[in-house]
């Protein structure tokens, strides 16, 4: 048995269902990302999870036992919102206290738990001051503070990070998922950024219109997308009808829709010799730097292919000149 276990949960406003027979399991000490575009049902999944939002039908166990009607604050969870949703009138410190005052912890092991936390959250410099005083990242490590220090069954992440600014963005990324591994923590992350659900989780479970579409570790939801859309929301996929296929390469495809990632594509010699590859003719139409990785886009029969190459100083091909590029048949995934 799973640690936390959603069975077939159906959620509905009013007609409209915003969760379809949801199926998911969490292993106990996971940190699990809920990933997909707005409005596909992430949050209220969370919500249900937490007590916040009851489900239509379906039930949620928790280590075994069912907490489906469980009140919210009885489920021993914590939260963490994109807003940080601290307290302005207390300093870092009597925010972080304030679930174990509740509890009515003594003043000892709530100094001690206290201190210990911050140092963990990298805010032992910061324990006197009030949010006003502190950056948006700062608080947001509070946040997370608070939540954990009540040693919570789960922790719920809905978008923490979105309101920072992507360099720190990136260090917070990296951070949470230290803290969430160093204490061993089961947490499910929500967020609508693909790469930022690639670099924290174990498992990747990836939303559309209320079902899941997929369940996979990062990896293999990179490299084997199970539907379209999967391929076009993760990993940047170039995607191919059977026409647009028979367009750029003369071949044809006895499935409906084939798709590969830039960075399989290869520049190449303008020979078609090699085997188990589709070889393409093509005129450069665009170049853009993302950082270390160029993004060539190559007209091929009107069909636009996006190529990516790593960025070494120097452009290898110019706007508007002819190339010859070829992808691997085992680099290809079709539906
Ligand atoms: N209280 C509500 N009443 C009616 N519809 C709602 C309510 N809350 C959410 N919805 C609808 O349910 C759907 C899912 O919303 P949800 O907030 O779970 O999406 P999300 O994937 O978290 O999106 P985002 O990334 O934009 O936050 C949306 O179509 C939303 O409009």
């Amino acid at each position: 048995m799973a640690y936390i276990e959603m069975k077939q949960i159906v959620k509905k406003y009013g007609t409209t269902s915003v969760l379809k027979q949801i199926n998911l399991d969490i292993e106990k000490g996971q940190l699990v990302t809920l990933l997909g575009p707005s409005g596909c049902g992430k949050s209220t999944l969370l919500r249900c999870l937490s007590g916040l939002e009851e489900v239509t039908s379906g039930k949620i166990f928790l280590d075994g036992q069912d907490i489906t009607e469980l009140e919210p604050r009885k489920r021993e969870i914590g939260m963490v919102f994109q807003q940080y949703s601290l307290f302005p009138n207390m300093t870092v410190v009597q925010n972080v206290a304030f679930g174990l005052k509740l509890k009515k912890k003594s003043e000892g092991e709530i100094r001690e738990k206290v201190k210990n936390i911050l140092e963990i959250v990298g805010l032992s410099q910061q324990a006197d001051r009030y949010p006003t005083q502190i950056s948006g990242g700062q608080q947001q490590r509070a946040a997370l503070a608070r939540a954990i220090i009540t040693e919570p069954k789960v922790l719920l992440l809905d978008e923490p990070l979105s309101a920072i600014d992507a360099l720190l963005r990136r260090s917070l990324q990296n951070e949470i998922r230290r803290i969430q591994q160093e204490l061993n923590i089961t947490a499910v992350f929500v967020t609508h950024d693909q790469s930022e659900a690639m670099v924290m989780s174990d498992m990747i479970h990836l939303l559309y219109q209320g079902q899941i579409e997929q369940s996979a570790p990062p990896a293999e939801m990179y490299l084997h997308p199970k539907t379209r859309f999967a391929a076009s929301f993760i990993g940047n996929y170039n995607i191919y009808t059977d026409v647009q296929f028979h367009q750029m390469t003369g071949l044809k495809l006895d499935r409906e829709m084939l798709v590969f990632r830039p960075e399989a594509v290869m520049f190449c010699a303008p020979d078609r010799t090699e085997m188990n590859n589709y070889t393409m003719k093509g005129t450069i139409k665009s170049i853009i730097a993302h950082g270390n990785v160029l993004r060539y886009t190559v007209d091929v029969n009107g069909v636009p292919v996006n190529v990516d190459t790593l960025f070494q100083g120097e452009e290898r091909y110019e706007k508007g000149q002819e190339c010859y590029l070829k992808i691997a048949e085992k680099d290809c995934i079709s539906y």
